[in-house]
Order: structure tokens, then C-alpha cells, then sequence
């Protein structure tokens, strides 16, 4: 038997990524264990935890959070990123971030971190290889490029489609929606871009990683590739995401959330 008590964990958002993780918790993460989440409906989310999970969890909003957990999962919409974070932060605790993107408008969350002894982890979620890219960036990395392809449905109603007039409901052909970076990105698509602005923290940053993004009515997975070169290695990858219940979101990104949750408790550690 583990000496150590189990990591309380909250979970922020009951969406498509949110209530997978809660029930990976509930099925049993060892040295894990589910204390607390949050919802926009809290009298719903109670009805709809009490078939999902054994025995009753504080359903509570964000703010009531941290007294609750040693970590908390935020897997909720990016505004709420820094209600979220920064009470544990400002505890000396750790915030496993879904809304990546949110990071670069909230990089006061990255000071409290420093200043109390907490931690920001961005898992690599729908994303692949930032083990990689963490790496060669310990060396130097010349460039990194990202090319994500998304069927239409995964793209509609983006904040950079509506405000500049692009419609691409009807597209018949693969169409080219966006070119530069993942600093823009994150402002215009909020909901879909968080894997390069993740990509962008682990290499070389959201203003010199070059980014595409194109909706393309034939497909039916997300799709990322990505080519980086440097003093170290030249690599390409490529991940095609099954969408989960919510388009936007490939069912990798809530397994990812896991397996880093795991890796937290655990005796041994794979991967950067
Ligand atoms: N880093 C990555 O690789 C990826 C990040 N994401 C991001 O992760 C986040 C979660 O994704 P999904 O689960 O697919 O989104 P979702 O839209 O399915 O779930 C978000 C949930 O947050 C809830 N919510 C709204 N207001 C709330 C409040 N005040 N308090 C608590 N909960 C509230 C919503 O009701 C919803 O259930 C999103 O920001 C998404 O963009 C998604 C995919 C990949
Ligand atoms: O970037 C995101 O937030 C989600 C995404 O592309 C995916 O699931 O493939």
C-alpha cells in the first residue's frame, strides 16, 4: 500500500473532456482520486453525477474549488481560465490547462505560479510530440510549422470567421481559412486552436510558430501536422482526432488529461 495520500482532484467543466476525466476518476486512477468539480448548471450536474459517479461529489462553482484539491483540471470555456487557476496558484497547487490559449491573455497566472511554488501544466492533449519539440528546444529549433484541418462543423461560428465574413457552411473545396500565428489564433479561434498554442509553449513560442488553419468539408477528423527543424533533429508529425461529443474537441485530448494525471501519481515517469 502507497504511504501517500491520494491526489485530490477537481474538475472544472463537465463538458466532453471534463466528464471523461471524471470518469477515468471514478473507474480508478491510482494515487487519484475525483474531490470536487464544477459546472455552469450545478443542480443539473449534481443529477447527472449521481448515476456517474459511486459515492456524492461536491459539485461547487469555480471560485469554492481550491480548498476542496491538490489539482485542478480546468476543461471549461477559456474566460474561465483564470477564475479557475488562480486560486490554487496563489495555494502553492497545481492547474492541469485544457484552454491553452487562454494562457496568453492570463500571463499573470504563469507569476502567481512562480511566486507561490504552483505549477501550470499544459498537457499535450489533442496535440503529439511536444515531448519532442520540449527537447529540441533545449537545443535550438530553426521552425515550426502547423497545418490543422478541421471538417466545418468543428470551425463554425469562430469569432475570425464571423468578424471578417467568411462563411464556410457550403464550402465544396478545401479552403484556407487562416494563416499566422498561434498568438492570433488564440483570439480568433478560442474553441479551436488551443493544441498550437500548446505546440507554440513547447518550442518556440506564439509569435514565431507559423500556423494554418483550413476547413475542409471532406474530412471527418481534426487533423494536425506539424514539421519541426533544429540543431537536433528534423521531424514530422501528424494526428487525425476522432471528434468527441463536442466537434471542436477530439476524444484524445480527455485520454491525454488522464494519462498526465496518472503520470503525476505515479512511480514512473514516461516521457518529458
Ligand atoms: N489543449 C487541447 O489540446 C484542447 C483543449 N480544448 C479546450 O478544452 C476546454 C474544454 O473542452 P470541451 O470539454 O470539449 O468543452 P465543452 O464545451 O464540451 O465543455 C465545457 C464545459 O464547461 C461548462 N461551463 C460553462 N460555464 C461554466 C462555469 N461557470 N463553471 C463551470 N463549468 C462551466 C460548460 O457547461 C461545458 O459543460 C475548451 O476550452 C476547449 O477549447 C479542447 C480540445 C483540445
Ligand atoms: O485545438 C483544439 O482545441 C482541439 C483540436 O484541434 C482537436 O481536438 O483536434
Amino acid at each position: 500500500m502507497s504511504t501517500r495520500p491520494p491526489l485530490r482532484i477537481a474538475v472544472a467543466g463537465l463538458g466532453a473532456v471534463g466528464m471523461a476525466v471524471v470518469a477515468a476518476l471514478e473507474k480508478g486512477l491510482p494515487g487519484c482520486e475525483l474531490a470536487a468539480v464544477s459546472a455552469r448548471d450545478i443542480e443539473g450536474a449534481k443529477a447527472r453525477l449521481s448515476t456517474a459517479t459511486a459515492r456524492p461529489v461536491p459539485v461547487v462553482p469555480v471560485e469554492a474549488l481550491e480548498p476542496l484539491a491538490d489539482i485542478v483540471v480546468e476543461a471549461a470555456p477559456a474566460a474561465l481560465l483564470p477564475a479557475i487557476a488562480e486560486p490554487f496558484l496563489r495555494a502553492g497547487k497545481s492547474v492541469v490547462v485544457l484552454s491553452a490559449g487562454a494562457l496568453l491573455r492570463a500571463e499573470h497566472l504563469l507569476e502567481l505560479a512562480k511566486r507561490h511554488g504552483g505549477q501550470v501544466t499544459v498537457p499535450t492533449g489533442a496535440l503529439i510530440g511536444l515531448d519532442a519539440v520540449a527537447a529540441a528546444a533545449e537545443g535550438t529549433i530553426h521552425s515550426v510549422r502547423m497545418v490543422t484541418r478541421k471538417p466545418v462543423r468543428g470551425l463554425v461560428g469562430a469569432p475570425y470567421l464571423v468578424e471578417n465574413n467568411i462563411a464556410i457552411e457550403d464550402i465544396k473545396e478545401p479552403l484556407r481559412i487562416f494563416k499566422g500565428t498561434p498568438r492570433e489564433a488564440a483570439i480568433g479561434f478560442p474553441a479551436n486552436l488551443n493544441v498550437a498554442v500548446a505546440l507554440s509553449l513547447a518550442g518556440i513560442g506564439p509569435d514565431r510558430t507559423e500556423l494554418e488553419i483550413w476547413a475542409d468539408p471532406a474530412l471527418t477528423r481534426n487533423t494536425h501536422r506539424i514539421e519541426v527543424d533544429s540543431d537536433s533533429a528534423a521531424f514530422s508529425m501528424q494526428i487525425e482526432n476522432i471528434p468527441s461529443e463536442n466537434p471542436k474537441t477530439g476524444r484524445i485530448t480527455a485520454l491525454s488529461v488522464i494519462a498526465c494525471l496518472r503520470k503525476m501519481a505515479a512511480p514512473l515517469r514516461v516521457g518529458t
